[in-house]
Order: C-alpha cells, then sequence, then structure tokens
C-alpha cells in the first residue's frame, strides 16, 4: 500500500472512530486551556499521566493548551538561597532576585519538563513563556491597596494568533513569565495567565489542576468542597478567600465574564482527572459557570 492510501485509510479509520463515538465528537475542536499547578505536579507518575492525557485530547481532536504553574519548586529554590518567601493574597512578592530565579525554574526547568513528557506521548509539543512570539503584553501588578508587590505582571494582552498558529501542529505549553513594554521582566501568576489566555481564546473549558478535590467553603474541611457555583456565589465569597485559591477564583471570573463555558477545580493527585473531568457526564471536583447572568 502506498503512503498516500495508507494516510486515507488511517483517515477512514478516524472517521470511523468518529462516527461511532458520538460523545467524543462533540467534543471536535474544541479548546481546553488546562491550568497545571504545581502543587499537582510533584509525582513523577502524574507527570506522566498528565502529559498522556493531553496528547489523548489532541488525538480525539480538542485543542489542548497547557498554562502551568511550579510555585513549590520556586519556593524551594528560593529557600535554598536564603532568600524570603512571602505571598499576598496567592501572589509572590518578587524582587529582581525572585523573578529571575521563577524564569529559570519555570521556563528553563518546568516547561521542558512538561514539553519533553507531552513529546514522548507521541504529540509534539512547543514550550513558551509570554516573551515568545510577544505572546503576553504584560505591566506592572499592584497588591491589595494599592501596596507593592514587587516585579509581579498582569496581563494585558494575549496575542492569540500565536498561540492559534502553534496550535494548528503542536501543543502549546506556556511558562507565566513576561515582560512590558520597557523590557522589564515579571513574574505572572500561572492562575491569573490561564485566565488571561483562556479569556483571550474565547476557550469552551478552563481546567485547574491542583492538590485539593475543589473549591472547599471551609478551607480547612475537606467534607465542604462545593460542587458547582455560579460566578455571582464566586464573587460573593471571594473577600474571604485566601491563599492559592483566590488567584483561581479571580481567573474563573475573568474566563467566564470573557465567555468562556465553565472552568473547573480539579484534583491533579488524582489519576487521569482531567478526562474524568471532561469525558464524564457528572465531572470532579468544583464547576463554575455564569449561571443566569448568560441568559
Ligand atoms: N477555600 C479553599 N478551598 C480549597 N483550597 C484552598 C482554599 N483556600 C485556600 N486554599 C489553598 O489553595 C491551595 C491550592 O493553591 P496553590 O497552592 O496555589 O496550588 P497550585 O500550585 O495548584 O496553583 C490548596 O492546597 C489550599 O491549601
Ligand atoms: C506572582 C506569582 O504568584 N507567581 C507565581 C508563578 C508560579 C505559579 O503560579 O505556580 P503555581 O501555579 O504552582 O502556584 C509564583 O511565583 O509562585
Amino acid at each position: 500500500m502506498g503512503e498516500s492510501r495508507a494516510r486515507s485509510a488511517a483517515g477512514r479509520d478516524v472517521a470511523t472512530l468518529l462516527e461511532a463515538l458520538p460523545y467524543i465528537r462533540q467534543f471536535h475542536g474544541r479548546t481546553v486551556v488546562i491550568k497545571y499547578g504545581g502543587a499537582a505536579m510533584t509525582e513523577a507518575h502524574l507527570r506522566e499521566e498528565f502529559a498522556r492525557d493531553v496528547v489523548l485530547l489532541k488525538y480525539v481532536g480538542m485543542n489542548p493548551i497547557v498554562v502551568h504553574g511550579g510555585g513549590p519548586d520556586i519556593t524551594r529554590y528560593m529557600e535554598r538561597l536564603g532568600l524570603e518567601v512571602r505571598f499576598v493574597e496567592g501572589l509572590r512578592v518578587s524582587d529582581e532576585q525572585t523573578v529571575e530565579i521563577a524564569k529559570m525554574v519555570l521556563v528553563g526547568k518546568q516547561n521542558k519538563d512538561i514539553v519533553l513528557r507531552i513529546n514522548r506521548h507521541g504529540q509534539p509539543a512547543v514550550g513558551l513563556c509570554g516573551d515568545d512570539g510577544l505572546l503576553f503584553r504584560v505591566r506592572k501588578q499592584l497588591g491589595p491597596g494599592g501596596a507593592d508587590i514587587g516585579f509581579v505582571g498582569e496581563i494585558e494582552r494575549v496575542d492569540t494568533e500565536v498561540l492559534n498558529d502553534i496550535a494548528e501542529n503542536f501543543i502549546p505549553v506556556v511558562a507565566s513569565v513576561g515582560s512590558d513594554a520597557e523590557g522589564r521582566s515579571y513574574n505572572i501568576n500561572a492562575d491569573a495567565a490561564a485566565g488571561a489566555v483562556a479569556a483571550a481564546l474565547g476557550a469552551y473549558k478552563l481546567v485547574f489542576l491542583t492538590d485539593v478535590e475543589g473549591w472547599r467553603a471551609d478551607p480547612d474541611d475537606p467534607d465542604s468542597t462545593i460542587s458547582e457555583a455560579t460566578a455571582a456565589e464566586v464573587r460573593a465569597r471571594l473577600p474571604s478567600v485566601s491563599g492559592g485559591m483566590r488567584p483561581k477564583l479571580e481567573a474563573c471570573l475573568r474566563a467566564l465574564e470573557a465567555g468562556v463555558e465553565s472552568a473547573h477545580i480539579i484534583d491533579g493527585r488524582v489519576a487521569h482527572s482531567l478526562l474524568l473531568e471532561l469525558f464524564t457526564d457528572t465531572g470532579i471536583g468544583t464547576k463554575i459557570t455564569l449561571g443566569r447572568e448568560a441568559q
């Protein structure tokens, strides 16, 4: 059999498969932004499973875009160097040295590790940060009450063309670092970056993989996990939410307000949690939608 006949036979196989699997067919061409959190990235076997699941999404015709963190790893390197680690409402206070470490850890280490694993599972990935292809335009973000929290960046603009071009042939893997018009580098919270990317792309879903089952009404009580919430409910509770959950909920709101259908906070420590969320009717973790505002 010549190469083109083999290819068209393969095409027919895929078409037959899609015909036979109407459930999967509905996801064809859908963009899913996946925030891969540092807290869920710690175990090697989970990193492998994550890469395999992302590749599977691409195989079934979805358009996965990975935005990753690596906060615990940044903290580890800062501690090794004897630097003070401080967070304000989930954002790391970042002096010049901190940004340098964040850049090395996120862009040099974590990003390349994710790219390599995805490549090895059969779909090529391309790693980039906000500077590559001028993906992000960033400005300095202030803390609560206008406090100076250093070189923490806020994304003003995402160049969707860069991501769409890459996504045609590769799986984009984005590290949350970028710079402003003067060329100063900033450390960007990865939840915020994922929210900005999902909003700009008008993604179908935004999924956060983290190290808790979902958003808890009481942060200390695992039985208080909220399975569904509307944007209005999130807004009402937001002032009392602290730690790493705060930038996630803010990012969910930003994405939903820009037209993303739903945002999900799920447990990345559970094997194949991404597939369980996307390909089961009930899903897992916390699902947030615009609710009645959408009508
Ligand atoms: N209401 C809440 N519900 C769930 N987790 C919460 C809540 N408030 C704070 N947290 C904390 O947020 C953490 C997840 O955020 P973070 O550590 O930044 O993870 P990631 O690396 O996935 O972004 C949880 O481990 C938990 O300690
Ligand atoms: C400004 C800011 O908070 N930057 C984050 C970037 C990494 C990140 O967000 O990692 P996780 O998703 O694993 O938390 C930080 O330095 O930790």
